[in-house]
């Protein structure tokens, strides 16, 4: 028996995600046509043997964590829930506090995954790896170029056995192109090392605050106090995977995401994907489109396209590389490239919004997303567009590189700005 766990995080996370974080929680934003995280129970429940998934976060649960975690249940006739943390305990508190909820049933060994990634999750390939080779912990790794690999947890591996010999989180200089996934197998014998962390942190508290009012109480980080200490004594072996995968942390990095998913689609899900079809809207590539959105004949969509729930997408519409967000409304010949349109939002007639993309370099296979800071220098980097819930954008204007705030109603055109 088999249970998994993803780690959702909270509230504060999810900086790099505004405006599109007001409005839904991360873990949820649709990728591909889908919550982010439907695509890990998605992969989990096709795993023989999974008996149940537990998503770990410091959200308070609200209406739109409910209705996922019900609707999720019902389709995969699996028992999936919310387990919520006092505080937000790092990578690790939670699995080492929720502990008893883990290991009820007895599993054989749970899959961790961390919810801001997209992946093929190869959890298959890696419960057969750790069956034929038992660890307390199985990472999924992945090559980065140097200097990207500075951006995750870097692990230096012995290449004829697989065993983690080192491993050093977000190094500041170049350790080793072998980067952490943030998916993971761990035996029911890898919560032992976390309850030597969380008893060695509650010493090293009473010690430091007599008063008990140390604020990192139960914070454990898997990374640095698990595997970094633990590297090279045997337990912790890598996985690597020449997959999909990429991590979730901008708004930039969703869009490349769901061309991913969509991409994926043609195998695992090929009736996501809308096809052309006589008096339809011309579809180019790989597209999604909610069945209740309303789309014009006379429209062309795609490549990388994912049209929500309610949206209407007016005659003569050119819609490429972009995600448009529930119930909103791209009035005729309105053009959009390369951005996240939010939920109720409308676009004006003949009116532009466009973004720039920064995709990983396509001449470098081993070259990631950055998912960096939106200014350097004091100024807005060049990115995709994303126009927060209910914006209004009026007829014939052009709105590029732009970050419009909610429920903004605008009058001209904008480049390069925050518009607050
Ligand atoms: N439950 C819970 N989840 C948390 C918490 N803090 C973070 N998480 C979740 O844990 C995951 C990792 O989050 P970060 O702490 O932001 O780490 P990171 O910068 O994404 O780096 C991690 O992932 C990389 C791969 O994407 C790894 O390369 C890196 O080593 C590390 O594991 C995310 O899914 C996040 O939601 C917490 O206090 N509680």
């Amino acid at each position: 028996m088999l249970k998994a766990v993803i780690l959702i995080g909270g509230p504060q996370k999810g900086t790099r995600f505004r405006p599109l974080s007001f409005e839904v929680p991360k873990p949820l934003f649709p990728v591909a046509g889908v919550p982010m995280i439907q695509h890990h129970v998605e992969a989990c429940a096709q795993v023989p043997g999974m008996q149940e998934i537990l998503l770990i976060g410091f959200y308070q649960p609200d209406e739109s964590l409910t209705r996922f975690l019900e609707a999720a249940q019902q389709e995969f006739n699996l028992p999936i829930r919310y387990l919520q943390e006092f505080a937000p305990l790092g990578t690790g508190g939670g699995l080492y506090h929720f502990r008893d909820q883990i290991l009820a049933g007895s599993p054989e060994a749970f899959f961790v995954l961390n919810a801001d990634v997209c992946s093929d999750f190869p959890l298959s390939t890696m419960l057969d790896a750790h069956r034929c080779q038992p660890h307390p912990f199985l990472l999924l790794g992945t090559t980065a170029n140097r200097t990207q690999s500075l951006n995750y947890g870097c692990i230096v591996e012995n290449p004829q056995t697989h065993e983690v010999l080192h491993y050093v989180e977000k190094p500041s200089t170049f350790v080793s192109d072998i980067i952490n996934c943030g998916i993971y197998l761990f035996s029911p014998e890898a919560l032992k090392p976390l309850r030597d962390v969380f008893q060695r942190n509650q010493q090293d508290r009473q010690l430091e605050d007599s008063l008990g009012l140390w604020p990192g109480a139960g914070t454990i980080r898997l990374e640095q106090d698990v595997f970094s200490a633990l590297a090279g004594q045997g337990q912790i072996y890598v996985h690597l995977t020449d997959g999909i995968w990429s991590q979730i942390k901008s708004a930039g990095s969703a869009l490349y995401a769901s061309r991913l998913y969509l991409g994926r689609y043609q195998f695992t899900h090929p009736e996501r994907l809308a096809k052309h079809t006589p008096g339809g809207p011309r579809i180019r590539g790989n597209v999604y489109i909610h069945p209740t959105a309303k789309v014009a004949p006379s429209a062309v969509l795609g490549p990388n396209v994912s049209i929500g729930e309610g949206v209407t997408v007016g005659e003569g519409v050119r819609l490429r590389e972009s995600i448009v967000l529930h119930g909103a409304t791209l009035q005729e010949h309105t053009c959009v490239l390369h951005s996240i349109v939010g939920w109720g939002s409308t676009v004006g007639r003949w009116a532009r919004v466009e973004g720039t993309p920064n995709d990983p370099n396509p001449n470098d296979p081993r070259a990631h997303m950055d998912s960096e800071s939106l200014f350097k220098d004091g100024k807005l980097l060049p990115a995709i567009t994303i126009l927060g819930c209910r914006v209004r954008i009026p007829a014939e204007v052009l709105i590029l590189n732009s970050i419009v705030l909610p429920h903004k109603e605008l009058s001209r055109s904008f480049t390069n700005q925050i518009i607050l």
